[in-house]
């Protein structure tokens, strides 16, 4: 699959990081860049460029014979974005762009002349960055009628609530920190003002409505008014204020928006931070799903692209498990238990004196450490359940601790001993 890169920014040349470890990818062929273009061909960059064919005209790179595939990763809505686009479908290419400006303002058109020319234009990386949802509301869920998506959709303002209020750090030192990070769009005031967020839900309720998108209809309000003491305020009365966006299907047609709102703490929303986003899709039969992931940044960005250019490889059937099955050489090989870790362990006691001093100093013996302890009473039973819980210790000491306890005060029924899984 040859591609050309038209944008070489925080996106660009993750993909370009991307292509050059694609053996540890699951794709169904060799990628291949054969042309590249951007505004500067010098600027400094984390990847070098040198071996890729220089092209100073995105649209001259998209119509080039030695590209399958044009990957725009420039931005803007209008513009040389749109132009090199128009001019790669026009000339039978495929399409792959992260560009959601493009696709809220013109992607009926585009689609219109990507059928009309038979080629693919796939838009994933365009929405919530890394998380697969554009592929799931259009494929996965085709047998479902969507009737409302809910979700976090911009990762910088999202960046912003979650660290102003948690470091207590001031709005324009945030967002410069998630400019550096990779997260904002070149001019950040497309992520403040909703506007961002607002092409993203526009998209995803075309395709789950299968709506004809008008994003002059869609209503738009930022956090670019919401201050550090706003938050604050809000968050001693037990609430988090959060960038929202909702598509709705309503008699009339769809209602789209994008508003600050404000959570109670406890709301699923009020609990996705920092540049995450999440997409909550409704509908007939399939019920509630939600999908989070990271929404923005180099990587997570650059994964959806390439599985965008995965998707363009037409063998006569897609293989099963992604790869074609003689390629999936990896041995799986046995997968030892965590061995130091907090431990849960369940005993039933005989409800007798010593026997929970029995329990306690067989741990004590093996070194292993009690954080909690919880006994119920073994009245009707004459067997008392205990459950302690443990500090990080070796599994081979609880083992030794519970072959100590046998011999002191053999326990009644088998002990039940699980991990403790940390929190996140
Ligand atoms: N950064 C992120 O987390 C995400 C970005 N996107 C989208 O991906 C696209 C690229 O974003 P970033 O890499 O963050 O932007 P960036 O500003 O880091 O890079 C843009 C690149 O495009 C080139 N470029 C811009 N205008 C050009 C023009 N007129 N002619 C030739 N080259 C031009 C620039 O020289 C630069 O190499 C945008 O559409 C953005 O909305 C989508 C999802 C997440
Ligand atoms: N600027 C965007 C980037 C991803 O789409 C964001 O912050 O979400
Ligand atoms: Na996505």
């Amino acid at each position: 699959m040859k591609i050309g890169i038209a944008g070489l920014g925080h996106v660009g040349c993750g993909l370009i990081e991307l292509v050059e470890r694609q053996q540890n990818l699951r794709l169904p062929g060799e990628v291949q860049i054969t042309g590249v273009s951007a505004r500067s061909q010098s600027r400094n960059r984390p990847v070098d460029i040198s071996p890729y064919r220089w092209f100073d005209d995105a649209a001259t790179l998209a119509e080039d014979p030695d590209v399958d595939v044009f990957v725009e990763l420039m931005g803007g809505s209008d513009g040389p974005a749109k132009f090199a686009v128009e001019t790669a479908l026009k000339a039978g290419k495929h399409v792959v762009t992260a560009n959601k400006a493009l696709i809220a303002k013109h992607g009926m058109a585009l689609a219109r002349l990507a059928e009309e020319k038979q080629v693919d234009l796939l838009f994933e990386a365009a929405v919530a960055g890394g998380i697969p949802v554009v592929r799931v509301l259009r494929d996965s869920l085709a047998g479902t009628e969507v009737k409302r998506i809910t979700g976090i959709l911009n990762g910088t303002c999202n960046y912003l609530t979650t660290v102003m209020l948690e470091q207590g750090r001031e709005y324009d030192d945030v967002l410069a920190e998630a400019q550096r990070l990779g997260y904002a769009e070149a001019d950040p005031t497309l992520d403040v003002s909703g506007m961002d967020a607002a092409h993203k839900a526009a998209i995803l309720s075309a395709i789950a409505f299968s709506a004809d998108l008008d994003f002059s209809k869609v209503s738009v309000s930022g956090i670019d008014k919401v201050s550090l003491l706003d938050l604050r305020l809000a968050d001693r009365l037990g609430y988090r204020i959060k960038l929202i966006a909702e598509g709705v299907l309503t008699d009339e047609g769809v209602v789209c928006r994008v508003e600050p709102l404000v959570l109670p703490a406890s709301h699923p929303l009020a609990r996705v931070n920092g540049s995450l986003n999440t997409v909550r899709i409704e509908g007939d039969p399939v019920g509630a799903i939600t999908l989070t992931g990271p929404g923005a940044g180099a990587g997570p960005t650059a994964s959806a692209v390439m599985g965008d250019v995965a998707k363009m490889f037409r063998p006569a059937i897609r293989p099963a498990f992604g790869r074609a099955a003689h390629h999936m050489g990896r041995p799986f090989v046995q997968g030892a238990p965590t061995e130091v870790a907090p431990f849960f362990l369940r005993v039933y006691l005989p409800d007798q004196p010593g026997a929970l001093a029995a329990l306690t100093e067989a741990l004590a013996k093996e070194g292993v450490s009690v954080d909690k302890l919880l006994q119920e009473s073994g009245e009707e039973s004459g067997a008392a359940p205990v459950v302690i819980v443990t500090h990080r210790c070796p599994r081979s000491n609880m083992q030794a601790a519970l072959e100590r306890l046998e011999k002191i005060a053999k326990p009644i029924d088998a002990p039940r001993l699980i991990r403790i899984e940390a929190a996140s």
